[in-house]
């Protein structure tokens, strides 16, 4: 489990890093960052994880969003992680921004040519957790996880799967229903084939209404959402949440769209939403 520190930079009260590794689970080098509250000089704290969106990178989250101050408040470690293998040149991997490279919606393919590389899922779910918890001071039994658009299916996703891994969850303007949208079928047809029945694993809101999360989940939606009808599909949600009994909180904001303007209004709600069920537990 090594790791390759590429900068540090002092931030709010903490320490915003960037670094590198080699993954086992996508064979390639992955990159992600952390932002560390001072507080951890002193004492262990629990992690909450930020998965983001088709074209990101592990900086998008970290330098638009503005979270490090509410993270420090809080006194817990921000980590943010790559939404793909990089630099593989599998044929087809760069063709589109809505899949392949910065596109690997946080599933392990099943697939050839993608299967070999392409398991975010359980990069998210273990490696990049246990590589954290090896190399920061971070809480062993204590883990959220947050995300946008692709990311907040992913971090739902990761959430819904292993409740026992992840205590808290939310999500802004998640792809809800990804087997119901045109994003979600361009992926999942090429990354796990044309079965349609093993897609389900994937798809939150078929998860949410087979069996709820132990806590309540936060979710914000802007109404102004340039991809609100034809990819995001909030209201499944809460079809689901219905089903399952999940405690679910979807705020709708009129005016709101799809960018990190959207989530650096709300961002500080979903990190104090973290951190109370974090430090309850
Ligand atoms: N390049 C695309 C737009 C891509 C885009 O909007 N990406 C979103 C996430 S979409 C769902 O996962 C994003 O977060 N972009 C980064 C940002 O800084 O806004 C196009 O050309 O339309």
């Amino acid at each position: 489990m090594t790791l390759t520190t590429r900068s540090t930079h002092a931030c709010f009260g903490g320490t915003m890093g960037f670094y590198t590794h080699p993954s086992t689970e996508t064979r390639t080098n992955m990159r992600f960052s952390v932002f560390a509250p001072d507080a951890a000089r002193h004492k262990p704290l629990p992690a909450l994880y930020f998965l983001a969106g088709l074209t990101c990178s592990e900086e998008t989250f970290m330098i638009k969003a503005g979270a490090q101050r509410y993270a420090a408040e809080h006194e817990l470690i921000l980590v943010a992680c790559d939404t793909s293998p990089r630099d593989l040149n599998i044929a087809g991997d760069s063709d589109s921004w809505d899949f392949g490279v910065g596109a690997g919606f946080y599933l392990d393919a099943t697939q050839a040519p993608w299967a070999n590389h392409y398991r975010m899922g359980s990069y998210i779910n273990q490696e990049l957790p246990e590589l954290i918890e090896t190399h920061f001071p971070v809480c062993h039994d204590k883990r959220g996880i947050f995300g946008h658009s692709m990311g907040g299916h992913g971090a739902l996703v990761t959430a819904l799967r292993h409740p026992e891994r992840w205590h808290s969850v939310s999500a802004f303007a998640p792809i809800a229903n990804p087997c119901a949208v045109p994003w979600g079928e361009k992926a999942f047809g090429h990354y796990l084939g044309s079965d349609r029945d093993t897609w389900q694993v994937y798809d939150a809101s078929i998860l949410m209404a087979q069996h709820a999360h132990p806590s309540e989940i936060l979710i914000d939606q802007g109404l102004s959402d340039q991809f609100i009808d034809n990819q995001l599909h909030p209201a499944a949600l809460e079809v689901a949440a219905t089903q399952s009994g999940q405690r679910l909180n979807l705020r709708r904001h009129a005016g709101f769209d799809h960018s990190y303007w959207f989530i650096q209004t709300f961002v500080a709600d979903h990190v104090a939403h973290h951190a109370k069920i974090m430090q309850a537990s």
